[in-house]
């Protein structure tokens, strides 16, 4: 299996959690999860190739260390979805067999082999059809596996998994929406850090963890949860 995995520029990534983390801080963060991420990839046996989608030389770095690809943004298409459907051609061009990728995405910390194993199973008795791990709201694409041969244009953004739903259906291509607990828990917003910090399992995630708990993060975030809290009450 080939993934591919597109990366936002490091200082710009996760702007929506600019209410709650600083510049920095965001950046940290994003890199602590890019790493998990990585780090549960390359130790997922049936994952042969891995693909880092980015022109950041933080990207180009990371791809250096885990022995990974990394296919410069601008020779592909700028943005999220040019700068896939650009990797999916190039794959298609250059290696016509392949009948299925993964597109995953860096802020999916509690990734897993065994929940990326039910997706990659799911493909191998579907190969003709999109499989998606949706997010927890079920508006979300997590993790993508594009059929080759029945390719559907991905539609990143809000509302992405009806969207996507919506392009299969007009091209005749079946969809399968997997239901996941830890794909579906992407970080986006100060309430998916929160769930994370309340809901962790105690293993996976362990870049991120550490880095929430290293800055004093963890504390923040509950002391940000507890001050909502008492707007809601003090408002009913
Ligand atoms: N190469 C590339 N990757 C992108 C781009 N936009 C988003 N991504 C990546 O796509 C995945 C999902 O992105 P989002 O969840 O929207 O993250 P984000 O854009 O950092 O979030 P916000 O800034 O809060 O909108 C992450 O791995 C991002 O780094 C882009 O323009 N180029
Ligand atoms: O489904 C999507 O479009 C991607 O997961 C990005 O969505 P998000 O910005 O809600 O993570």
């Amino acid at each position: 299996m080939w993934v591919l995995l597109p990366l936002k520029d490091f200082v710009k990534a996760k702007q929506r959690l600019s209410g709650c983390l600083n510049v920095a801080e965001r950046r940290g963060l994003f890199q602590a999860m890019v790493e998990d991420v990585l780090d549960e990839l390359v130790s997922t046996d049936v994952i042969e190739r891995i693909v880092l989608l980015s022109d950041d030389p933080a990207a180009h770095l990371l791809a250096t260390c885990y022995g990974v690809e990394c296919w410069s943004e601008r020779e592909l298409g700028q943005g999220l979805n040019p700068v896939i459907e650009g990797a999916l051609d190039r794959i298609a061009h250059t290696a016509p067999t392949i009948s299925q990728v993964m597109v995953v995405h860096g802020d999916l910390p509690l990734i897993n082999a065994v929940e990326l194993g039910a997706m990659i199973d799911a493909g191998s008795h579907d190969p003709d059809s999109l499989i998606i791990a949706a997010d927890r709201g079920e508006q979300g694409s997590n993790v993508v596996l594009m059929p080759m041969f029945a390719r559907v244009p991905v539609r990143y953004g809000p509302d992405s998994l009806a969207a996507h739903q919506q392009e299969a259906a007009a091209r005749g291509v079946n969809t399968v929406v997997m239901r996941t607990r830890w794909l579906a828990m992407d970080i986006d917003t100060r309430d998916d850090l929160t769930n994370l910090v309340m809901n962790y399992p105690g293993e996976g995630a362990e870049r991120t963890m550490k880095y929430l708990r290293q800055y004093g993060l963890v504390q923040r975030l509950m002391v940000m949860r507890d001050i909502q809290a008492d707007v809601a009450a003090a408002a009913q």
